[in-house]
């Protein structure tokens, strides 16, 4: 029989910051798999190596030792299947928010599609994230929660295989956090999309994925445990907020990250 591949394989992975000075163990032995569609979120105190883990997944670092593979092949740069979305919405001021998103979908399809094609794909991943109405307007002209959006209607209309996620609601306001969760619960069941996202809410974890991979302190910090939801989709949060699962789910993430991996003091 032939063994099952992971979509995305992290296989013992190290990663040691090397300044000329001074070297800093931040990961050690951290093995993950992703399957193709899964959800995941990666949850942990501050400065304990998420925003590392996924900039290894993007491409944008390299690993001291250890394998990184997506669809068997090794990450070793960023590449357009694997999109990244950072906490700052990084849109192009000068640029309005139709042409922010069709730069990206230019330098994926530009050589093979004509013109009208590349608009039609960034009209509709506009209209996908509720922008149709703000096509024309430069990032200065909206709300952080709208350039959010931009920023994540640029990646899926990359098409990416995979969505990495640095705390892309992080800096936003809690109704309007509330309603992009929403938006992404919605669009990923319609996508299909592999979701890797760092956060640091409980509620959000719980809410989004279908695993939560919960990371121990650093320095050396590593994978502690990862959950499984178990809770049906599509979801509402209304409902949950009552729902045993949902409970049982929060209460354990709650309790790994301040129970058994507490912090005592503030991250350096
Ligand atoms: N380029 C670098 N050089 C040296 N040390 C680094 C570098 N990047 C990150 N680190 C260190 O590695 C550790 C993990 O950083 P990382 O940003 O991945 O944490 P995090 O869990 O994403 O934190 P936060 O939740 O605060 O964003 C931290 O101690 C950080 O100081």
């Amino acid at each position: 029989m032939q063994k099952h591949k992971a979509f995305i394989d992290v296989q013992a992975v190290e990663m040691e910051f090397k300044t000329r000075k001074a070297s800093f163990h931040a990961l050690r032995d951290i093995h993950l798999q992703v399957e193709r569609g899964e959800f995941i979120t990666l949850i942990g105190h501050s400065g304990c190596g998420k925003s590392t883990l996924l900039n290894l997944m993007a491409g944008l670092l390299q690993a001291s030792s250890g394998v990184l593979l997506c669809e068997e092949r090794e990450i070793h740069a960023p590449g357009p299947e694997r999109a990244v979305v950072f906490q700052n919405h990084s849109l192009l001021p000068w640029l309005s928010c139709f042409d922010n998103v069709y730069l990206g979908v230019e330098s994926v399809f530009g050589a093979q599609e004509s013109r009208s094609q590349l608009r039609a794909r960034t009209e509709q991943a506009l209209h996908l994230v509720g922008m149709a109405h703000a096509l024309n307007k430069k990032p200065g002209e909206i709300s952080g929660g709208m350039k959010q959006r931009v920023g994540i209607a640029r990646a899926l209309a990359m098409e990416p295989k995979v969505l990495l996620m640095d705390e892309p609601f992080g800096a936003l306001d809690a109704l309007t956090r509330a309603h992009l969760q929403d938006a992404l619960l919605q669009i990923v069941a319609r996508t299909q999309s592999t979701v890797v996202m760092v956060t640091h809410d409980v509620d959000e974890a719980v809410l989004l994925s279908d695993r939560i991979v919960m990371m121990s302190n650093g320095p050396a910090a590593t994978i502690g445990e990862i959950l499984k939801v178990n809770l049906p989709r599509p979801r509402e949060r209304v409902a949950l907020a009552e729902d045993p699962g949902y409970i049982a789910a929060r209460k354990a993430v709650i309790d790994f990250l301040y129970t058994r991996h507490a912090r005592t003091e503030l991250a350096a």
